[in-house]
């Protein structure tokens, strides 16, 4: 019996500010973001925008565009690293708003639930789903991946931000991509890139809280939450290579195999904090799986070091890149990063680039290295169905992100210090934020949503 993906959709951010606005106004060489990290444009949430509307706008396209009966829905499970609340899951949110869309009690009996590590929460939500389909075949899955990468003004991080959603469906007959049975991991526990609660004062803070009955109440310690991680970044990409090579090679073993397993890839999918780390952090596995090793992995630190750095700038290792990873960066340089759906967005940008190319990939493996901080790695692989193309055919990709609305660095700025107070685009045929109570003593900050026509 065969388990994946039988649709998918998305709903990314539509403003965005071209990378090299953001370089001429930090002082960095355009070049350096555009050739050496690969960015373009980097999407921002509107001001009616969070990752429930990303979230339910993706959900909702996949109901629609699939013509899902979600009655036959049992399990709706969402990735995300950018909760909105400490108690009440994402998922709970999507389901009232499918049910206000779609109708009363029509998910009542569907679980669901959000997973947290990282970027990697998406694809752990998906191997859960897929491991329930197995068991009952009969019973379709939801994933839903929602983020925004926010982070601080003027970090090494601000260039890779980005913010989207997707939605697949996962069913025992998939249309796009069936995966195999075989999910190796590495995880080990670091503090390469969190998201912190930070106890201040009840002092310190000033302002309008100070006058809401609420406040009143705090104690005198309070417990903050900041959108933007605290990050090494260095780090995160060594903890990033470790991970994801000691996964690979754990998944040549699961495979029990000596051959060198990216050449029965034909494309290799990633997690793409960036649109270029992929190429950046694969050198070493490539070289170390090489079928003519090309390194040993017994020389001296800095010698490695050099040796990979040589092995990334050869010919060799460029046509590698441009065959198997390429077509999964497209979209990443056209919107930047989205967390735990950066991996499954690498896999429609794939996807999609064959489909505007006329390639014909049914049957050819895939290979996915999943990662998030924290932090964990994931290899696994899958078959493209012979359907892929039709189930693909009204998802417009690239045409859609082409229709992004450019701002300038004045309201970038606004949006990101939450000081833009109305909407920059008027929403249309989508969910919005309506409002955020702040009356109500037992409902002080539940978040209500509408569908705008
Ligand atoms: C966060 C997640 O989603 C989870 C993860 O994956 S963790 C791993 C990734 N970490 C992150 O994304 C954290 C946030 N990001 C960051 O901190 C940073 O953006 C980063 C660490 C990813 C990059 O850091 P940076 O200091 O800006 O860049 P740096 O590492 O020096 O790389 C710049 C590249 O541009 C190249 N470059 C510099 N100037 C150039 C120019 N003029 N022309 C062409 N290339 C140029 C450099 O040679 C270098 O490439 P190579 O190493 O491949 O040769």
């Amino acid at each position: 019996m065969k388990t994946g993906i039988d649709a998918i959709s998305f709903d990314v951010a539509k403003i965005h500010l071209p990378i090299n606005t953001l370089a001429k106004a930090r002082n960095i060489e355009p070049e350096k973001l555009e050739k050496g990290l690969g960015l373009i444009k980097m999407t921002l949430p509107d001001t009616h925008q969070d990752t429930v509307v990303f979230g339910a706008n993706a959900l909702t396209k996949l109901i629609l565009d699939n013509n899902i009966n979600l009655n036959e829905i049992a399990r709706i499970y969402v990735g995300t690293e950018s909760a909105i609340d400490s108690s009440k899951p994402i998922s709970s949110f999507l389901i009232a708003l499918m049910e206000q869309k779609f109708g009363a009690n029509t998910l009542s009996e569907c679980d669901v639930v959000d997973f947290t590590f990282a970027c990697i929460g998406g694809v752990d939500a998906m191997q859960n789903c897929i491991d329930f389909v197995k068991l009952n075949p009969t019973k379709k899955a939801i994933v839903v991946t929602t983020d925004f990468a926010k982070y601080d003004l003027n970090s090494t991080g601000e260039y890779t931000q980005g913010a989207g959603a997707l939605a697949m469906l996962i069913t025992s007959t998939p249309r796009i991509i069936a995966f195999e049975n075989n999910w190796a991991t590495s995880t080990k526990g670091v503090f390469d890139f969190f998201k912190p609660y930070r106890t201040i004062s009840k002092t310190a803070i000033t302002g309008n809280p100070t006058n809401e009955p609420w406040f009143e109440n705090l104690e005198n310690e309070v417990e903050i939450h900041k959108d933007q991680p605290v990050f090494d970044g260095q780090y995160s990409n060594q903890c990033y290579m470790d991970r994801t090579r000691d996964a690979y090679f754990s998944f040549k073993k699961l495979k029990n195999t000596t051959e060198t397993v990216y050449d029965s890839w034909k494309s290799i999918v990633m997690h793409l904090p960036y649109a270029f780390q992929g190429r950046r952090m694969l050198s070493e596995i490539y070289a170390l799986d090489a079928s003519n090793t090309i390194i040993s992995g017994d020389e001296e630190a800095s010698e490695y070091q050099n040796k990979l750095k040589e092995i990334s700038k050869s010919e060799a290792y460029k046509e590698f890149i441009n065959e198997k990873l390429m077509p999964a960066e497209i979209a990443s340089s056209l919107i930047g990063n989205l967390y735990t759906g950066s991996i499954f967005m690498g896999l429609l940008s794939t996807l999609a680039h064959f489909y505007d190319t006329e390639k014909e990939i049914s049957d050819s493996k895939f290979g996915f290295l999943a990662y998030g901080s924290g932090s964990k790695s994931k290899v696994f692989e899958g078959t493209i169905q012979p359907e892929w193309k039709l189930a693909i055919a009204g998802v417009n990709l690239f045409e859609t992100i082409e229709e992004s609305f450019k701002i300038d660095f004045d309201t970038y700025n606004k949006l990101h210090k939450k000081e833009q107070k109305t909407s920059i685009q008027t929403p249309k045929n989508e969910w919005a934020l309506d409002r955020i109570e702040n009356e109500i003593p037992n409902l002080i900050g539940a978040r209500y949503y509408k569908w705008v026509d």
